[in-house]
């Protein structure tokens, strides 16, 4: 089982959560607009706390209430795109790609999938949308993740830029390195991204 997941977390008034269990491979979560999406991916990074429930990834337990463990985000070995990106904008791409990693002698290799190689030499302010989707999830899976958290990866880009997004994704969910939980609200991209969508809400 690559991600089983039953988590629960009050906001505001209401409660959000989700609970599944899938093999190998790139799971889309689709719902509405508000209905927990992102609340479920930061659950499962550890930066919002659910009230019960467990997540285990690739079979490691990263929290289980009834068992009493809660692993902090940074012994999770996540990977997690958030929706605005957030590279560092002072480090070169290149640094960006290295920050955290712990096997700089895959940077080419990441590099050539992303098709990024060509700005390992640029400042993030000068990267298109999409150039910057591919440097994050590059950093992500650089940064010796067992896992990737991708939160709306084509949202806001050109038709060309996010077409050249989906591409890097497809690549890096066919080499099967790492499951890969990804968040949209486009049907077709669910469908052709996903080996299966779960829908919430
Ligand atoms: N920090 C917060 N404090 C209180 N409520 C919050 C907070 N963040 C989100 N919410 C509320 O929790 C609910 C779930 O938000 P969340 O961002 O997880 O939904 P989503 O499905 O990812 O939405 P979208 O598709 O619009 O990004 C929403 O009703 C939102 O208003």
């Amino acid at each position: 089982m690559s991600f089983d997941i039953d988590v629960t977390a009050a906001r505001g008034d209401t409660l959000v959560g989700a609970r599944f269990a899938v093999g190998e491979g790139l799971t889309v979560l689709v719902g509405p607009s508000g209905v927990g999406k992102t609340s479920v991916l930061e659950m499962i990074a550890g930066l919002l706390g659910p009230v019960r429930g467990h997540v285990r990834v690739g079979g490691r337990t990263l929290y289980d209430s009834a068992a009493g463990i809660e692993l902090p985000p940074e012994r999770r070995r996540v990977g997690y795109v958030f929706q605005d990106m957030r590279l560092f904008p002072h480090r070169r791409v290149r640094a960006n790609l290295l920050y955290g990693a712990r096997d700089a002698a895959r940077l080419a290799e990441v590099a050539a999938m992303l098709d990024v190689g060509h700005l390992l030499d640029r400042w993030p302010r000068t990267l298109s949308g999409g150039e910057a989707r591919r440097v994050a999830i590059g950093r992500a899976l650089l940064s010796d993740s067992a896992f990737l958290l991708l939160d709306e990866p084509l949202s806001s880009l050109d038709p060309v830029r996010r077409e050249e997004a989906a591409r890097a994704i497809e690549r890096v969910r066919d080499t099967r390195a790492v499951p890969i939980l990804m968040v949209t609200h486009d049907r077709g991209e669910a469908e052709r991204l996903g080996d299966r969508v779960i829908a919430i809400g």
